[in-house]
Parts: structure tokens; C-alpha cells; sequence
């Protein structure tokens, strides 16, 4: 049963805590009772346990995923048989309250120098190498380790991140802050502190028609990006991927801007060296002042049905762009994987399932994985966490 009025001030049985505490939100990914969004909780002597939930906005889609949500765990509960679960909706002065219990400020928490996310802007020299599904199964490999992934679809005028994931709505909004879609990693890979691992998504593809085109010019495409990183509530992130446009454009140069501390990943088929394409990708970051973390190499030789392989883009081209980039950079670059032609890996984008997911033993899959590893690693600082986490 549900109404939507505003409800009184909190009081939780006791019995129903333990229950309650493991009830997220599915947006902000934290407990309904340490956001302050559960009003009340009560346990009748007829064995009904009703709560009163604050929603953020009125309209909240995923109404019924928390309502859902409660109910089963509520229903584990000694001497619960029924769930009522009436839902209100924040006062302004309570989504005020919220955003302070977030650490939600509108600037950009991934720019400070103490945040422990890793963060890495997934660049190419042109487009279609493969460069934004990287991204996206980096992303789902680093969720499916337990980390808390977030992307940045940064490529506002060819953006294919929400497909590639299946995400078919908008974000909500909550005033001026917006939250991302998340995306849970099928099964149950938890981080350390037992909250799942997930990929929180932002997209101008999931503001806008998909068939209208963004014709957004330089001063609009960064203000875009500043809002992706100040204004979309992220959360505590172990990892923070950017899909950027194809080239060395205005985007690649705010981003660079607003997070001096990325690393560049740098996307390329085997046949690229010779052109230099995706070297320019890399000496960007040279005079963004960035580092480059390796070199990806995609597209590279396809196993054939008999065993055979077929290198239809050629050989070589990753590590001689690492090398050369090493030169360049005056660090080491180094070439992180080769990635095959899977025909899994094009199905499984095509499906809004990631292919480390849906089809974890394909070649590409495989690959993917291993490239993710690298970029992964334990949390700096002895676990310490990031400034943005509440309390
Ligand atoms: N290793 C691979 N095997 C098979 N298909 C692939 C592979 N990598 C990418 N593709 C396919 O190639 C196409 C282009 O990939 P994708 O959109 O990821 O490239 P992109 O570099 O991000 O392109 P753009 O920069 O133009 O957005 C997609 O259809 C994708 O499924």
C-alpha cells in the first residue's frame, strides 16, 4: 500500500533495524536509514511491519525497487508477516539535509589532491578503434573485482556508453544534484566494506533524444563536462573511467584541466603506428601535463574456427606506440593488452551487456579482464576513504 504525503519525525523499532540496515537506496547505494529516508518503522502486534519512506522527488523511479526491497527484508524478520511501506517525499529542507549527509558540494571531488580514485581518461587518435567499448568493459571487469566504477561518457557528440550498458532511463535529479544510473555487476562481487560493485553512469545520451544530434561547440561541451564531474553525485569511487571523443579536442583539453591528476589510456588498432594517429592521443597528455598509463591495443588477431588466426588490422602497431610514447613522455608506457576481434564482444555491445559479463570466457573477455587488472590495485592510503563519504 503507498501514499505519497510527508511524513513525521523518525522512530525505529529495534527489531527492525538489523533488517532495515541492509535496505539501499538503488541510486545513492547507501542504507535508506543512513540517509535519513526512512520516517518510521514500526512492529504492530498483529505482526505488521510498517514503514514510512522519504523519497528524494515525488515520481522517484525506482519507487518500487525500495519498496520491493523492504518488503523482503522485512519479511525475514522473527514475527513479521505483513510489510506496509508508506512513502512521502523530502521536504526541500530534508534533500537539503541529505546533500550535506552525501558530502555533496558542487565542486568536482575527483580534482582533490587527497581523493583516493583512480581516475583515467580513455583517449584515441580517430574513431571507431574500439575505444568506448573499452571503456565500458573495463568498467564492468574493475565492478566485477568488487570496485565501485563510475563513467563519464565524456564523448558528448558520439556517445554509445548508456547502450552499451542497456540503460534505457534518465537520471534523477535531486535539485541541482544529479545522480548517475547504476548498473550492478550480475552475481555478488562485493568491496571490502561489503557494498556491491557497480558502474554508475552519466550520459548526455540519457538526457537527450537519441535520435536528436548535440551540436554543442567549445564553451558548451565544457560546461558539460564540468557538470558531469561537479553536479552528478558519484559517491566514494574507486575508479573513474572518461570515454573521451576521438582526437585531441576541446574535451580532452578540459578534462585534462578539471583532473590534472588522470592518466591517459590510449586505444589503438594493430595497423595504427604507422599513421602516428594514436601517438598524437598520447603526446596531448604531455602537454596537459598528464601521465599516460598504456597503451591499449584492439582489434588485434581474431581466432579462427580452426585454430588459425587472422590478424585483419595487422600486427605490432600497441607496442610500438608504447614504445615510442615512452620516448615521448619520459616515463614508461606500457602496452597493457591486445584485445581480439570477437564477434562476442560486438554481440554482447549490441545487447547492453557488457562482454566481460554476459560471455567472461571469450577471448575479448579475457583480455579485457587482464588490462583491467593492471589498472587496478590496492586502496591508497591504508583503506582511507575519500573526502566525499558522509560521516
Ligand atoms: N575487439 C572487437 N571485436 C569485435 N568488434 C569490436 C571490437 N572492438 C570494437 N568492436 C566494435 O566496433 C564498433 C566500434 O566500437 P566503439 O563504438 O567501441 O568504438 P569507438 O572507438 O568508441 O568509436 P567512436 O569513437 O566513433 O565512438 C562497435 O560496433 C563495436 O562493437
Amino acid at each position: 500500500m503507498s501514499s505519497e504525503t510527508v511524513l513525521p519525525q523518525p522512530t525505529v523499532d529495534p527489531r527492525l533495524r538489523d533488517a532495515l540496515n541492509t535496505v539501499q537506496d538503488p541510486e545513492l547505494q547507501r542504507p535508506l536509514l543512513d540517509l535519513g529516508m526512512v520516517q518510521r518503522a514500526v512492529l504492530e502486534a498483529d505482526g505488521t511491519a510498517t514503514v514510512g519512506v522519504l523519497l528524494t522527488i515525488s515520481g522517484c523511479p525506482l519507487r518500487s525497487t525500495i519498496e520491493a526491497d523492504l518488503e523482503s527484508a522485512l519479511m525475514q524478520v522473527d514475527g513479521v508477516h505483513r510489510v506496509t511501506v508508506e512513502l512521502g517525499v523530502m521536504t526541500p529542507e530534508q534533500r537539503q539535509e541529505l546533500k550535506q549527509r552525501l558530502g555533496h558540494t558542487r565542486s568536482i571531488p575527483f580534482a582533490d589532491p587527497d581523493s583516493l580514485t583512480r581516475v583515467h581518461a580513455v583517449a584515441s587518435g580517430k574513431g571507431g578503434v574500439g575505444k568506448s567499448s573499452v571503456t565500458a568493459n573495463v568498467a564492468a571487469a574493475l565492478a566485477a573485482r568488487g570496485r565501485q566504477v563510475g563513467v563519464v561518457d565524456a564523448d558528448i557528440h558520439g556517445f554509445s556508453i548508456p547502450g552499451l550498458f542497456g540503460i534505457q532511463r534518465g537520471p534523477t535529479k535531486v535539485d541541482e544534484m544529479i545522480l548517475p544510473a547504476v548498473v550492478e555487476v550480475p552475481g555478488n562481487a562485493r568491496r571490502d566494506n561489503g557494498t556491491p560493485g557497480c558502474v554508475k553512469v552519466i550520459s548526455i545520451g540519457m538526457f537527450t533524444d537519441p535520435a536528436t544530434p548535440v551540436v554543442w561547440r567549445g564553451p558548451l561541451l565544457d560546461r558539460a563536462i564540468e557538470q558531469f564531474l561537479a553536479d552528478v553525485h558519484f559517491g566514494d569511487l574507486d575508479h573513474l573511467l572518461l570515454d573521451l571523443p576521438p582526437g585531441t579536442g576541446d574535451v580532452a583539453i578540459s578534462v585534462a584541466q578539471k583532473l590534472p591528476h588522470s592518466k591517459v589510456l590510449v586505444v589503438s588498432t594493430p595497423q595504427q603506428a604507422a599513421t602516428g594517429i594514436a601517438e598524437r592521443a598520447g603526446t596531448l597528455a604531455a602537454m596537459t601535463e598528464q601521465s599516460v598509463a598504456g597503451v591499449v591495443e584492439n582489434m588485434a588477431a581474431m581466432v579462427m574456427p580452426d585454430g588459425s588466426s587472422l590478424e585483419l588490422f595487422g600486427s605490432g602497431g600497441g607496442q610500438q606506440i608504447a614504445e615510442s610514447l615512452t620516448e615521448r613522455m619520459g616515463h614508461p608506457v606500457p602496452k597493457l593488452g591486445s584485445i581480439p576481434l570477437d564477434v562476442a564482444l560486438r554481440q554482447a555491445g549490441d545487447a547492453g551487456a557488457p562482454v566481460v559479463w554476459s560471455e567472461p570466457d571469450s577471448p575479448a573477455a579475457v583480455a579485457l579482464r587482464e588490462i583491467a587488472e593492471q589498472i587496478d590495485g590496492p586502496r591508497g592510503l591504508a583503506g582511507m576513504s575519500l573526502g566525499v563519504t558522509p560521516r
